[in-house]
């Protein structure tokens, strides 16, 4: 038996689509995310990953296709699908004038979670993240790996199920992103499903258990990198490029 129950998966995409005037940014896209799995989405700048997650999470109505959340439609049953789910994207807006704590408040608020149970769970997390001391200093004074840190409390302060990131771990420095992957691992741990956007394949092959490939807005690949690399010792990036590049970048890249 699965630790985590009956595995259906936390997060559906099918025949996801979004056309922005005449440009077809996503055509058609179907993947899931099972409880307790951290998925790599991968693709090169421009291939769609931040659409589809927009789509997946409510941000953007999808032109077709279906998007779902534990089980509830993210557009036909938003709250639900919305309480169940986190998100942090790579640039998050932060109220410039609360102190961290103050956003701990808010966001509980938001969720309408019990305000001292969630004050404890945020201290807990200000203390692994190392901004105790800090934690009643205005967020606009805060520096990106902070905010980076204080938008993660935020968004993980309601025990999300399904948690999406859009390159988690940009700016920061080493050990920063040791411990967020820590921690993200531990929120896996646990059973929440976790979808992160990224272009650092070596992210991808030391966080994931599975990745996700999107070149212009289409699936290419999808399975564990033992599966991608099927047999072979190829890097991820080795892979990635051969899968998204036109075969003259690939053999600009492989003479480098
Ligand atoms: N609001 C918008 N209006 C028009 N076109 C858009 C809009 N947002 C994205 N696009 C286009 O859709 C395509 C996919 O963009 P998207 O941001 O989803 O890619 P991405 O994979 O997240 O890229 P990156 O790695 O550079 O962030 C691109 O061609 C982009 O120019």
């Amino acid at each position: 038996m699965h630790p985590h129950g009956h595995t259906q998966p936390m997060i559906i995409a099918q025949g996801l689509a979004k056309q922005y005037g005449t440009t077809l940014a996503v055509k058609g896209v179907d993947l899931h995310v099972n409880p307790g799995e951290i998925v790599g989405f991968l693709g090169p700048n421009g291939a769609g990953k931040t659409t589809t997650i927009k789509m997946l999470i409510g941000l953007l109505r999808p032109t077709a296709g279906l998007a779902s959340i534990g089980g509830f439609d993210i557009q036909r049953q938003p709250l639900q699908a919305k309480a169940l789910l986190g998100y942090v994207p790579d640039q998050p807006y932060l109220p410039e004038k609360l102190s961290a704590r103050e956003y701990i408040d808010f966001m509980a608020g938001l969720y309408q979670l019990d305000r001292r149970s969630a004050r404890q769970r945020g201290e807990e997390f200000l203390h692994l993240f190392g901004l105790t001391e800090r934690g009643d200093e205005l967020l606009g004074g805060y520096s990106h790996g902070m905010r980076q840190k204080a938008a993660l409390t935020g968004a993980l302060l309601h025990q999300p199920r399904a948690f999406f990131l859009d390159e988690p771990t940009v700016g920061l420095d080493p050990r920063s992103a040791r411990l967020i992957k820590d921690i993200l691992r531990q929120q896996a741990e646990r059973g929440t499903a976790i979808l992160m956007s990224t272009h650092i394949l070596e992210i991808a092959e030391r966080m994931c258990d599975r990745v996700i490939i999107i070149n212009k807005g289409t699936i290419i690949a999808a399975g564990s990198l033992e599966e991608l690399r099927a047999g072979g010792d190829s890097s991820l990036e080795d892979i990635f490029l051969n899968l998204t590049g036109d075969s003259a970048d690939v053999a600009i890249a492989e003479a480098l």
